[in-house]
């Protein structure tokens, strides 16, 4: 049986997080259900976008993954400035990638969208016996700072579903009940942001 029309969400998420973390790959195995042992550093930033049907919603996410290398620190506000959700990756076998995570957050707190959906991922859980990174330290941080908290494998595939299932739960349950078409993206600076990434 079909079932009844239900509101549409149109979400801008971003990953944020130190180079090497995972960030690619857990969008990947989202998006393709694909893993690459050797994936290639990203180039200043990545776009894909994937659906997903929920009982209460649809939300049909535009996702930008940005490079982790310092060098393109200073393009992430373009992609973080209207988004609805964040998600903050670091990789559980490095405390670096932990440190840096934190002040990630730290900007988009300071800079990011008020009612920013904001998740704190420790990536590379399948390295747990190289783990360096507590679950308790990270969770604690994320109770903090008002994020929800995951540990996924990229390569297992283990969490990455939840993860983005999860945001979506949040992004519906943060509309009020008649806001069908309502779009949680800035639409007047994405179509400003549009034009200008967009111009040859
Ligand atoms: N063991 C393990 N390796 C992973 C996992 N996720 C990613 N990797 C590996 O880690 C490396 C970096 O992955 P990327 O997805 O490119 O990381 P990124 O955060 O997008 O990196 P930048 O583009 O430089 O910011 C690649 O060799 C991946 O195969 C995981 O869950 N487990």
């Amino acid at each position: 049986m079909a079932r009844p029309a239900n509101k549409i969400i149109n979400a801008k998420l971003v990953l944020l997080g130190d180079m090497g973390t995972g960030k690619t790959s857990m969008v990947l195995r989202f998006v393709k259900g694909q893993f690459y042992d050797n994936q290639e550093p990203t180039v200043g930033a990545a776009f894909f976008t994937q659906i997903l049907s929920l009982a209460e919603a649809t939300v049909k996410f535009d996702i930008w993954d940005t490079a982790g290398q310092e060098r393109y620190h200073s393009l992430a506000p373009m992609y973080y400035r209207g988004a609805a959700a964040a998600v903050v990756v670091y990789d559980i076998s490095s405390m670096d990638t932990f440190l840096r995570a934190k002040k990630w957050v730290q900007e988009l707190q300071r800079q990011g969208n008020q009612n920013l959906v904001m998740a704190l991922v420790g990536n590379k859980l399948d390295l747990d016996p190289k783990r360096e990174v507590q679950n308790e330290d990270a969770e604690q941080f994320a109770q903090e700072n008002g994020m929800f908290y995951l540990e996924t494998s990229a390569k297992t595939a283990q969490n990455i579903n939840d993860l983005f299932f999860e945001i979506a739960k949040r992004l519906a349950r943060a509309l009020p009940s008649r806001t069908a078409g309502i779009t949680l993206t800035d639409e007047k600076r994405e179509r400003k942001r549009r034009r200008f990434c967009c111009l040859g």
